[in-house]
């Protein structure tokens, strides 16, 4: 089976009542009403244009490519013997960028039953194109979980038609974490690449004296994870979809793999034993990963120590993302108390 070169027009944009082109949302899947209603809360919520700029705290919206997030992460293709069959993946984790994607599926690599591609795929966006051709999944057993991760396919507004197209049994994975930490690990990450870009603190803001924050900057979007999770509510029902506690898969990564395995069906065979807590780290590691016998840490680019970020700018950043937590706790029925977070990292 081969896909068909998908539709270059496959987005139309749905915009804010009243306000100018800048104001324009994320497109809606399927070049009209999505699958299941149309506006949802997030969405109103942003289109309340009026409150937005009377509000100090609200931001200047303006549509936001897909941010691309960069590949790999310093884990190799699965070394496991190459039999079976090449199914497209039953399991994804699709998000969100920075929020422990990389533990998660190292984690649930460790289960036998899960075959999955240590770099990540981009096949729902980036290579959508290529066709199946192009797959890179690896070959599985019957039985065994095919699984992909690419963070960046929750905020990929085709992502959702697309992967419901082909794969509308597929359970989906959302690893999410304080969006305040999350902008500004993705900020280090950026900064790590390329040390000339300005400060956290010039690029959080549109008018920093009027306290207008730039949602258009990919690292404050993602964070938006309402807006992102309507987006996919259009295709796939809620029950399809877990939420992964970024900050639990660190302090308890035993607890939260258990919810994972319980929700992919799998025996729960990853456990407290699989876990150790590395000091020098400062993060769990896994005793004993699918590809090696030894214990390892993830690579040097996961834990990165963050740039200290003024006080100032954390509390309005909390004060910006505090409506759309809100409503994304409503939306998924679980509370992660970012609110209740005293200091970032
Ligand atoms: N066990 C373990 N070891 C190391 N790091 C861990 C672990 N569990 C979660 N984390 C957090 O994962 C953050 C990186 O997230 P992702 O893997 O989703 O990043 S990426 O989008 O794939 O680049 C990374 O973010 P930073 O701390 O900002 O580097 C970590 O906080």
């Amino acid at each position: 089976m081969r896909l068909g070169r998908p539709a270059a027009a496959d987005t139309m944009c749905a915009r804010c009542p009243g306000r100018g082109a800048g104001a324009a949302m994320s497109p809606r899947p399927g070049g009209g009403a999505g699958r299941r209603g149309s506006k949802g809360p997030a969405r109103k919520l942003l289109c309340m244009c009026s409150l937005f700029s009377a509000s100090p705290t609200c931001a200047t919206l303006s549509r936001a490519g897909s941010p691309g997030s960069r590949g790999g992460g310093g884990s190799t293709t699965s070394t496991t013997p190459d039999y079976g069959e090449k199914r497209l993946p039953q399991a994804l984790i699709i998000g969100v960028k920075k929020g422990g994607t990389r533990a998660l599926l190292e984690a649930i690599r460790a289960h036998p039953d899960v075959r999955a591609v240590g770099t990540e795929p981009h096949f729902f966006d980036r290579n959508y194109e290529k066709g199946l051709e192009w797959d890179v999944m690896p070959k599985t057993l019957e039985g065994q979980i095919t699984m992909e991760k690419t963070p960046s396919y929750f905020v990929t507004n085709e992502a959702p038609r697309r992967i419901h197209s082909m794969a509308k049994d597929a359970k989906l994975i959302v690893v999410v974490r304080n969006p305040v930490t999350r902008a500004i690990s993705d900020y280090t990450q950026t900064l790590s690449k390329k040390p000339e870009i300005p400060t956290f603190e010039v690029l959080a803001f549109k008018n920093r004296s009027l306290g207008l924050i730039d949602a258009s900057w990919s690292a404050i979007r993602i964070g938006i994870y309402a807006l992102h999770l309507e987006n996919w509510l259009q295709y796939f029902p809620l029950s399809q979809i877990l939420f992964v506690s970024g900050e639990r898969l660190i302090t308890d990564p035993a607890g939260e793999m258990a919810k994972v395995q319980d929700f992919l069906g799998l025996k729960r065979i990853v456990t407290e034993k699989h876990f150790y807590f590395n000091k020098t780290k400062g993060f769990p590691c896994l005793k004993k990963p699918e590809d090696s016998s030894a214990p390892r840490c993830l690579g040097k680019s996961k834990g990165r120590t963050h740039p200290k970020i003024d006080p100032d700018v954390i509390h309005r950043l909390r004060k910006f993302y505090k409506p759309f937590n809100v409503m994304f706790y409503q939306m998924t029925g679980q509370d992660f108390q970012w609110e209740q977070e005293e200091s970032d990292k």
